[in-house]
């Protein structure tokens, strides 16, 4: 994990002349580095660089990833996986379904990893790393380091999740929220900015994201009765990637959920 950590600041602390052959708002590129995906959709540009990689289905080319941490992003990108397929057996064990029924539904098929770099912000009070918002994936596996400030709102209240050293901190997503009908709660989620940082996290996201797949998913229908009703319309994970994506972090204070309730 620590290798991983210091793969991604290496990778954010490289000159940007070296940096700038990633840059691009093209999310089919194998390797996306910009500040802001939704730099012309946010009401306020967050504290933070990111640059991220498709690593599951279709793994990217070895030489299309950055040579400072190629190797790295393999190796802890495997490890993710196993990971996360661990995590939907759990999950679907929860739900009273079979073990393997998540994984069946395809929801560990693809994975994104997202390096974030929250430079040092000299008036932190002022800005946000991240701002408020639950992820748009199954769930997400995310690993921090030393800095802090990340919260997740709990009654109507931030709470500092303690940064932990080893600990990796596994958020529900929208979508695991969407197919369980509502039996897991997507968790709403910042990052405060800081003036010690720079800090740097890796996020990688349960989804295949913008990859096209026909796949529809919708509340699980063994987990629905007559008192327990759909509460969601079915959706390609596509196309819940697009409407979240295409509104930004927080527009509104609510959640793209919404839009695919019944
Ligand atoms: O940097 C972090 O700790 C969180 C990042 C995050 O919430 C995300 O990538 O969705
Ligand atoms: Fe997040």
């Amino acid at each position: 994990m620590e290798e991983m950590k210091d793969g991604v600041r290496r990778f954010h602390e490289q000159d940007v002349e070296v940096k700038k052959q990633y840059y691009t708002r093209d999310f089919t590129k194998p390797v996306v580095y910009n500040s802001n995906f939704d730099l012309y959709t946010s009401l306020a540009v967050n504290w933070r660089d990111t640059f991220f990689s498709r690593m599951a289905p279709d793994p990217p080319k070895m030489e299309d990833l950055p040579p400072v941490c190629r190797d790295i992003m393999v190796n802890y990108s495997k490890q993710v996986m196993n990971l996360g397929n661990l995590l939907l057996e759990l999950l679907s064990q929860a739900l009273g379904l079979k073990p393997d029924q998540l994984k069946d539904m395809d929801c560990g098929r693809g994975f994104l990893m997202l390096c974030h770099y929250y430079p040092g912000c000299p008036k932190p009070e002022l800005a946000l790393g991240t701002s408020k918002h639950a992820d748009n994936d199954f769930f997400t596996v995310l690993l921090q380091d030393h800095i802090g400030g990340l919260q997740v709102l709990h009654e109507d209240k931030w709470i500092d999740v303690p940064c932990s050293p080893g600990a990796l901190v596994i958020n529900i997503g929208d979508l695991l929220q969407l197919i369980s009908n509502d039996a897991f709660v997507s968790v709403e989620h910042r990052v405060l900015a800081n003036s010690d940082g720079p800090r740097v996290s890796v996020a990688c996201f349960f989804s295949t994201s913008l990859k096209s797949d026909p796949v529809l998913y919708g509340p699980i229908k063994e987990l629905l009765s007559e008192g327990n009703p759909p509460k969601y319309r079915e959706t390609t994970v596509r196309d819940y990637v697009i409407y979240s994506n295409g509104r930004g972090l927080d527009v509104d204070g609510t959640s793209p959920l919404l839009h695919f309730r019944l």
